[in-house]
């Protein structure tokens, strides 16, 4: 009966499905990986200046290799100046700049050059990652003359230690509970994932009463990725930057990939481009104020991020104002009427006009 057994257990390890053992894999991998995200604890790795405060509308983190022309850009987009040169790892700290656009003040910072291994704390990689988490959207900015290595071994650092350019948040409903096992539901087919495979993961990361319900048809790693759940997800520019070194064919190539933007910093080219997908990017919501029987001023708009409420509209205009607040009328697509009677719970959208009574 013992050769049985053998026999039994190791038929069920061949016809054990790739996928599972796949997923399970990542599983592991991402457990592995969640380790380097704890902040390190020895002082000298710390690197001086890069706790620069939050300030303006927006931040928006400048990652790239040595040179390919981040201070370059930032002393050209904003009144600060960042040492530039030709030697590679010129800049070793953050430098923060401020570009003025559409009335909004958006926060630049240049960051020192990072490379392949940066996430294990290669150079000041590990401080640049953390500083790049904290951003609304990330440049990532590419050497034109370097062909695609570069975009390729970034993406690969930025994904290990978390962030995730350009997607959204995986449609799953996870919660653990106390008791009472795993409940597995979906509303779509699944073809990447199964409920097999999703108590395997799930039993990897010690949980063993959760429910679970996929809204899409997401793969194992999406899966991993809301379990582990410290992910961030941001919006990423890729800027090639030096396009006046490449040939026509190759900047017409590039300009045609997606989420990327073609620049010359040397030439000051297509720079004006890049702002409006910048500010396309960071998609930030404008609202506009009126007073009573005045037409809306349309010359200064309170510039917020995305899901603001009119709280904070009212904390913008005036820190006691929220308090004295008695209803706001809005005109808008916010609203189902124009002008639509809220209160301070009421989630603004972009270009909306609000008017606020007060008690
Ligand atoms: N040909 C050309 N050279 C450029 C362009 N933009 C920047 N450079 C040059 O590229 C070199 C590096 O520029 P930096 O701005 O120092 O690059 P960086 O990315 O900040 O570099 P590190 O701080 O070392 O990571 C400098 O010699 C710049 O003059 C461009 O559009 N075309
Ligand atoms: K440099
Ligand atoms: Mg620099």
């Amino acid at each position: 009966s013992v050769s049985f057994w053998a026999g039994s257990r190791l038929q069920k390890r061949v016809t054990a499905p790739t996928e599972y053992h796949l997923g399970l894999l990542k599983a592991k991998l991402a457990k592995y990986r969640a380790q380097l995200l704890e902040p390190s604890k020895s002082s000298a790795a710390k690197g001086e200046g890069f706790d620069v405060m939050k300030s303006g509308d927006a931040r928006v983190a400048l990652i790239g290799f040595p040179s390919v022309g981040k201070s370059t850009f930032l002393s050209l987009m904003t009144s600060t100046a960042s040492e530039a040169a030709s030697y590679e790892f010129t800049t070793l700290t953050c430098i923060p700049g401020v570009i003025e656009y559409k009335g909004a003040n958006i926060q630049l910072l240049d960051l020192p050059g990072i490379i392949e291994g940066a996430a294990q704390g290669k150079g000041r990689g590990r401080q640049v990652i953390a500083v790049a988490r904290t951003a609304d959207v990330v440049i990532m900015m590419l050497d034109a003359t370097k062909g695609e290595v570069q975009r390729a071994l970034l993406e690969k650092e930025l994904e290990s230690v978390g962030i995730r350019l350009n997607k959204s948040k995986p449609n799953i409903y996870f919660k653990p509970k106390k008791g009472g096992g795993i409940s597995f539901n979906s509303t779509v087919t699944l073809t990447q994932c199964s409920e097999k495979l999703v108590q395997l993961i799930l039993h990897e990361y010690k949980i063993f009463n959760a429910e679970v319900l996929f809204r899409e048809d997401c793969s194992p790693d999406e899966f991993i990725d809301v379990i582990v759940g410290n992910r961030v997800y941001m919006p990423c520019l890729y800027v090639y930057n030096k396009i006046d070194q490449i040939s026509m064919e190759e900047v017409d190539r590039l300009a045609r990939r997606p989420h990327s933007v073609v620049i010359s910093c040397g030439m000051k080219l297509n720079l004006d481009y890049l702002l409006e997908k910048l500010w396309e990017y960071l998609a930030l919501t404008c609202i506009y104020t009126k007073k009573r029987g005045q037409r809306p001023d349309f010359t200064d708009a309170i510039i917020l991020r995305k899901g603001a409420s009119v709280e904070h509209v009212c904390h913008r205009i005036h820190r006691s104002l929220a308090s004295q607040f008695k209803y706001a009328l809005v005109w808008g697509t916010s609203t189902k009427y124009s002008p639509q009677r809220v209160g301070l719970t009421h989630m603004m959208e972009h270009e909306d006009v609000i008017q606020i009574v007060k008690k």
